[in-house]
């Protein structure tokens, strides 16, 4: 018997070949066999191996049928004996036989290699298939050897072995030797230069639209590759999906919503935040078509739109993202509304003007739903002003307190200096003390000055009945009093008739009211403002506005008429919030036992908003959305004196609202413990178990004799707006690889990031993935892949995601890891290299030991994220704060619109046939679900 001559994969346990993608990769895939011999040798193997594996399949081996779809080749949903034993366990499965890798002489590998598969010469390997994806497979893996020959029939025997194998020296020497021919192939490597899909990448929507109203993301856009079974989840998804908003309003008057369009603004656009867009703008067409910009000139109300942070101080919350903001000005008169053409505040578009940056900072939070269709409705917008810098009551010789008091209605107003100036502890009713009712949920202050208004809600506090009989009050002044009438003095109305107003369509967005406006007891609806002075008019503001009840919860409000009928049907009883109140503690019980725990911070710092969301199931697996939440004490107010700048309440705001809220199935809220700047929780709705365990880390671990040496930086001042000034810029072929947006627009073989060295911000356009994930991810219980990774917020095409973070070893340590899931090869294959380069044996040797990031033991969220063979993000290399190519960072760039709860992954893009262990082949079946399944994963 001729033995067949080997070449073999140089790694005892995992290897394959990086498969670029159709039409990418450095090399064109027919051009293989100008590399050398080996590698076209190895190659061939391999697809011996998998027509080998096809093969298999036809004799019912685990493949067969095809995992996960039907016959149309639909992707299915997996059938319950799919599903996994136990969390991150992998099931045992297999027994296949199938040639791998050859053994050859280092000289005449292909010659040999080639007359060993002409024999049919006995190869004999062993093959491990494993199933579903998880933590901990090599435990559960039920191995089998078989030896075969080159057809695929069971051929050698153990001699075979023996001969081919036992030998570990020697075959050790002669995968080393064919190693330098042909370097150490990538198992799960970087897929640089991948091409985005047409709409992507630098065509990306990023979430911005022209004036903040086309930013909505196109959802349905970019989901050709999207599955059946991405569509059945995304029904289960569809309504939990849920996106926030934090949202800025300024005073403006003189609105033209096409100014926006003029790109006049200069601001950071967001790139992954949530663009809650139908239905406020909607909201917004639907007042600019009966809007007449002739009349009542100088009414001052503004409604505001836009993701936008607090801008006080000029800074952001990370990870906020800002648009430009539209501004309404509306009057309502005679119960209809009016855009205004208003003269007040005429700069105040100008966001670099200084009441534009220190001006009336509004936090909202939208909750969005989409039904079971897709459409999108939103059910409840959180929100809350907080008073601008400038407002008069800022001022020093002009307390808030003095303030409230000049523009209280003067049956309201107390006695003068009434108003405490210690914090007001959280739960506790009167923010204002200043006036008569102690209870009063909401009030809103508006100040007059130098033409411009000012308006804060002040506070949010328990109610009672007492609240709502002064609100009906209220209304009936509102009723029976004619605008004249209230001339020498504030008038504040309310209409509690939210559900009528909801009806209409129309969605709350900012509010911005005159005067002293005391609303008690307001769930929702508009409060009407009259206005005094030069700015006479009668004001709609639209509020929405939860209350807290004595536990600290809030109440809920949900509009009935924006929810399917099924959810509907769960929420109807909670469109009232006294209702809700008893729905949710009845419901909550277990979830939220001690909601104090949650307004620790905001009690602290007077009465901030605290958001709270909660999901209800019905029985039928739906989970309609809640909503809450309240205001924002504006920071010169006297509970929050010293305590907390806007800036900072409002990155409170924003995170609360964001990361704070109750989902079901958290496991852990924040996996991270803190080490991210956004909290990562652990959600599991299947069976309540948490991953295992690992240490998180935010940055790769360097092997301790590997010292990092910072690259020369450029000398860029200008945030290295002139690609062709900018050092770094020139290492990326003379252009920064991301739009202003952060959005990656080319990939590249390795992309220079500006570093340590560059005399650049922190803030220039190329620093991206350096500083960490910016998106709100989740690690969730998947169904068929173990634990996975989403987001509950919209990304858009581009957008940084997180890095792979792990331990760096070299490649002959990764081999010997038990756990071989979370390896990731690094560094550039000698297939990178440019085509005709001639390197000397010595700089292949050098160039031949490869590094792998592990992140079995340590390990940040990135090692969550699942393979697809239809994927969504795309791993690119970086360099920053080194320029060793063979350790480059691995960052996850999102390559289309990413719908908010849709998995998130990459193409781990393993040599199908390459990944073995202890000399056996390892399969393992992809359940990635996606119509262009390659079915194995390796
Ligand atoms: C980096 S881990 C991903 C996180 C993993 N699901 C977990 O539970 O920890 C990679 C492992 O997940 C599993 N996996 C990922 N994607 C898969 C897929 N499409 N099909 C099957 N298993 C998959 C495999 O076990 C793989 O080795």
């Amino acid at each position: 018997m001729v033995c067949a001559p080997t070449v073999e994969v140089p790694r005892g346990s995992i290897s394959a070949k990086r498969s670029w993608p159709p039409g990418c990769g450095h090399f064109p895939q027919n051009g293989d066999s100008e590399k050398g011999a080996a590698g076209a040798v190895v190659e061939e193997a391999a697809d011996h191996a998998c027509s080998s594996s096809a093969a298999a399949r036809e004799g019912g081996l685990p493949h067969d049928p095809q995992p996960g779809r039907d016959e149309s080749g639909e992707a299915q949903p997996p059938g319950d004996g799919d599903e996994r034993p136990s969390d991150g366990q992998t099931e045992s499965m297999v027994l296949d036989v199938m040639p791998l890798a050859f053994a050859a002489p280092q000289s005449s590998a292909v010659d040999s290699a080639n007359g060993s598969m002409e024999d049919g010469g006995h190869i004999t390997d062993s093959l491990t298939v494993e199933g579903k994806g998880g933590q901990g497979s090599d435990q559960l893996v039920r191995n089998e050897d078989v030896t075969a020959n080159g057809d695929g029939r069971v051929a050698g025997s153990k001699e075979d072995d023996g001969e081919l194998w036992s030998e570990e020296g020697e075959s050790r020497k002669k995968r080393w030797s064919t190693s330098i021919v042909n370097p150490p192939p990538k198992r799960r490597a970087v897929s640089a230069r991948r091409r985005f899909p047409p709409g992507c990448g630098s065509a990306a929507v990023t979430g911005i639209g022209v004036g903040g109203r086309s930013a909505a993301p196109m959802f349905g856009q970019d989901d050709s590759n999207e599955t059946m079974e991405d569509k059945r989840e995304e029904v289960g998804r569809a309504i939990e999906a849920r996106d926030y908003k934090i949202q800025e309003s300024q005073v403006v008057d003189n609105v033209v919503l096409d100014d926006f369009a003029g790109g006049q603004h200069d601001y950071d656009h967001p790139q992954n935040v949530v663009t809650n867009y139908s239905p406020t703008h909607s909201f917004f067409e639907e007042m600019d078509d009966r809007t007449s910009l002739h009349e009542s000139p100088r009414v001052p109300l503004v409604a505001g739109d836009g993701d936008v942070g607090s801008e006080c101080d000029g800074s952001l919350p990370e990870g906020t993202s800002r648009t430009p903001p539209i501004g309404l000005v509306y009057v309502k008169r005679n119960g209809k509304r009016k855009l205004k053409d208003d003269n007040i505040d005429k700069d105040s578009l100008n966001r670099s003007g200084k009441e534009s940056k220190c001006g009336h900072h509004v936090a909202t939070d939208q909750i969005e739903q989409r039904d079971v269709v897709g459409l999108t409705t939103k059910k409840v917008i959180i929100q809350a002003l907080m008073a601008p810098d400038r407002c008069p009551w800022k001022q020093p010789r002009k307390s808030i307190t003095s303030v409230s008091q000049s523009v209280t209605p003067r049956n309201n107003v107390k006695k003068k200096g009434a108003t405490p100036r210690q914090k007001i502890p959280f739960k506790v009713t009167p923010s204002t003390s200043t006036r008569q009712d102690a209870e009063t949920s909401l009030a809103l202050d508006v100040h007059e000055r130098s033409n411009k208004l000012c308006v804060t809600l002040l506070s949010c506090a328990a109610s009672g009945d007492k609240s709502v009989g002064t609100l009906s009050k209220l209304a009936k002044m509102d009723d029976r009093s004619p605008l004249h009438e209230w001339e020498h003095e504030p008038l504040v109305t309310v209409d509690v008739k939210y559900e009528e107003s909801l009806q209409e369509g129309n969605l709350i967005t900012h509010a911005r009211g005159l005067v002293n406006v005391k609303t008690m007891g307001v769930n929702e609806g508009l409060v009407n403002v009259k206005t005094k002075g030069k700015n006479e008019g009668l004001v709609s503001v639209k509020l929405n506005v939860a209350r807290l009840d004595k536990t600290g919860i809030f109440g809920e409000v949900t509009p009935k008429n924006k929810i399917s009928s099924t959810q509907r049907r769960v929420t109807r009883s909670n469109t009232k919030v006294e209702q809700c109140m008893v729905t949710r503690k009845s419901k909550h019980d277990g979830i939220n036992k001690d909601p104090s725990n949650r307004s620790t911070k905001e009690s602290e710092c007077g009465n901030h908003l605290l958001t709270d969301q909660t999901k209800e199931h019905d029985g039928t697996g739906l989970v309609p959305n809640s909503a809450v939440l309240a205001l924002m004490a504006p920071d010169n107010c006297p509970w929050t004196q010293g305590k907390q700048s806007i800036a900072g309440a409002s990155q409170l705001l924003s995170r609360k609202n964001k990361y704070l809220t109750v989902r079901e199935g958290v496991c852990l809220p924040d996996i991270s413990e803190g080490k991210e700047s956004i909290p990562i929780c652990v959600i599991n709705t299947t069976d309540g178990m948490q991953p295992m365990p690992f240490k998180y880390i935010t940055e790769v671990i360097y092997p301790p004799p590997y010292e990092k040496a910072p690259p020369k930086g450029c000398d860029c001042t200008n945030g290295c707006l002139d690609s062709s000034e900018c050092a770094c810029a020139v290492k990326n072929e003379g252009e920064i690889p991301f739009n202003l947006n952060s959005a990656i627009v080319y990939t590249k073989p390795v992309i220079y990031e500006c570093g340590p060295s560059c005399r650049c911000p922190p803030t220039c356009h190329n620093r991206v993935s350096q500083h960490g994930p910016k998106i709100q991810l989740e690690i969730f219980k998947t169904g068929k892949t173990g634990w996975g990774v989403r987001s509950p917020s919209f990304i858009s095409s581009g957008s940084f995601i997180c890095e792979y973070v792990g331990e760096v070893l070299q490649e002959t340590e990764a081999e010997r890891t038990e756990n071989d899931e979370y390896l990731f090869d690094i560094g550039r294959d000698s297939d990178d290299d440019e085509e005709g380069s001639q390197s000397s044996t010595s700089e292949i040797m050098k160039e031949a030991v490869g590094y792998t990031i592990d992140a079995a033991k340590c390990g940040n969220v990135g090692r969550f994220i699942n393979h697809s063979c239809s994927p969504n993000l795309h791993a690119q290399d970086v360099l920053w704060d080194h320029d060793d190519t063979r350790v480059p960072h691995v960052m996850l760039f999102a390559e289309k619109n990413i719908r908010p709860l849709q998995e998130l992954t990459y193409d781990y893009n393993y040599n199908i046939g390459q990944v073995r262990q202890n000399g056996k082949e390892k399969i393992k079946q992809c359940f990635c679900g996606s119509s262009k399944c390659r079915l194995r994963l390796y």
